[in-house]
């Protein structure tokens, strides 16, 4: 067990400062100086978080009983989504456990984040330490960014140790991630994809595939995707848009999918702006009728991070409230997400 556990068992980070000194980034653009303006948004989204909660009704529980200000475990922290997320949480003052997990081991190993330590676990340690912090922290909800091959195994501690969480990691064993939350009747929300624009461009192919099966019977397809080229996997996000394409008839499968990482082709073919080289998510899907008289193109591209670490906390808070009310639906995605209105 580690000893920042041992020592401060309940320590719990609030970002609440009224001086910046961290350096600019997606989250934070103010550069170290004049802070008035970022501190004024983050204010007043805290205040429209806090507000938007306690105006929830809870299937009739009086509303003071609802304690929204749950704590977040962010696992994931040594890697580029986990420290946005921290980020993101703090900005708005959530609780933030300063601890996280690693597939190394490594004895005192701390990773910061916005001036934040977070110690960090390695898998001997790590069942035993997110258990005793599901005990600590009541109402404990955690948000996963780790990597395709750590997904199955994350979920099922978190269903083993009891912990709702969110997942945002791509890739794994899809079918057994959402088995082995089944089986274990856990609280979840699973997504490849956190962004709002996105998540509601999704649910409009949902609704199209529902609505209108078949009717891109016969369109040929082509799907790019472009990513920093230390993404492991294919495009979530495309795989889950290739679900829907296929209830409309179209014949694609996952292979398909053109994955370009190579960072000069990124530039001059796909178009990606130098500086977003390192953290950039750029889809294009083009299809085309059989005589090749129409065709349809979709493209989604994203600069940066902030977006999918809103939409994370965004799923936090609409679990912690599931969790409270004792909801008895447990596993969502972030359409259920945007569906009750709960991203910001
Ligand atoms: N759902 C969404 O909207 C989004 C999903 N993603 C996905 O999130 C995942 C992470 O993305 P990035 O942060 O960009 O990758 P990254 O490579 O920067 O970070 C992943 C981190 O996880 C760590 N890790 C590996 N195994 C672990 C384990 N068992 N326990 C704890 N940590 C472990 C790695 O050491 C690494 O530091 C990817 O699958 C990516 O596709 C990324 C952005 C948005
Ligand atoms: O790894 C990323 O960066 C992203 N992963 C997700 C995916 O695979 O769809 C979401 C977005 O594309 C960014």
């Amino acid at each position: 067990m580690s000893s920042l556990m041992l020592q401060n068992p309940t320590v719990l980070l609030h970002r609440g400062t009224n001086r910046c000194s961290s350096p600019p980034s997606d989250q934070n653009p103010c550069a170290g100086g004049d802070c008035r303006t970022i501190r004024f948004h983050h204010r007043m989204r805290n205040l429209s978080i806090r507000s938007e909660l306690a105006a929830d009704t809870n299937n009739g529980m009086p509303k003071q009983s609802q304690n929204l200000s749950f704590p977040l475990l962010v696992n994931g922290c040594t890697g580029n989504m986990g420290k946005e997320v921290v980020k993101a949480a703090m900005n708005i003052g959530l609780r933030v456990v300063p601890v996280s997990f690693s597939s190394r081991e490594g004895p005192d190993r701390v990773v910061q984040v916005d001036g934040v330590d977070i110690k960090i676990h390695g898998p001997s340690e790590r069942d035993d330490v997110l258990a005793s912090l599901v005990q600590q922290h009541q109402g404990l909800v955690v948000v996963d960014f780790t990597l395709p091959t750590a997904v199955n195994e994350n979920a099922e501690l978190y269903c083993k140790v009891g912990v709702p969480f969110v997942m945002g990691t791509t890739g794994g064993d899809r079918e057994r991630l959402f088995r082995t939350v089944h089986e274990a009747d856990a609280y979840a929300v699973i997504s490849p994809q956190m962004g709002k624009p996105l998540v509601a461009l999704l649910a409009g192919f949902e609704y199209m595939a529902r609505e209108f099966p078949g009717c891109l019977q016969g369109f040929i397809p082509q799907v790019m995707e472009s990513h920093q080229t230390s993404k492991k996997d294919a495009s979530g996000t495309a795989k889950a848009f290739i679900k829907y394409l296929q209830l409309l008839g179209v014949k694609i499968d996952e292979e398909q999918i053109n994955q370009v990482r190579d960072p000069m082709m990124q530039m001059e073919a796909v178009g990606v702006p130098k500086e977003y080289l390192s953290a950039h998510a750029f889809h294009m899907y083009n299809l085309t009728s059989p005589d090749q008289t129409v065709s349809l193109e979709i493209q989604h591209n994203v600069c940066g991070r902030s977006m999918y670490a809103e939409g994370s906390i965004d799923a936090a808070i609409f679990l912690a409230k599931k969790v409270q009310s004792k909801a008895d639906k447990k596993l969502y995605n972030m359409i259920d997400v945007l569906r009750e209105g709960n991203m910001r």
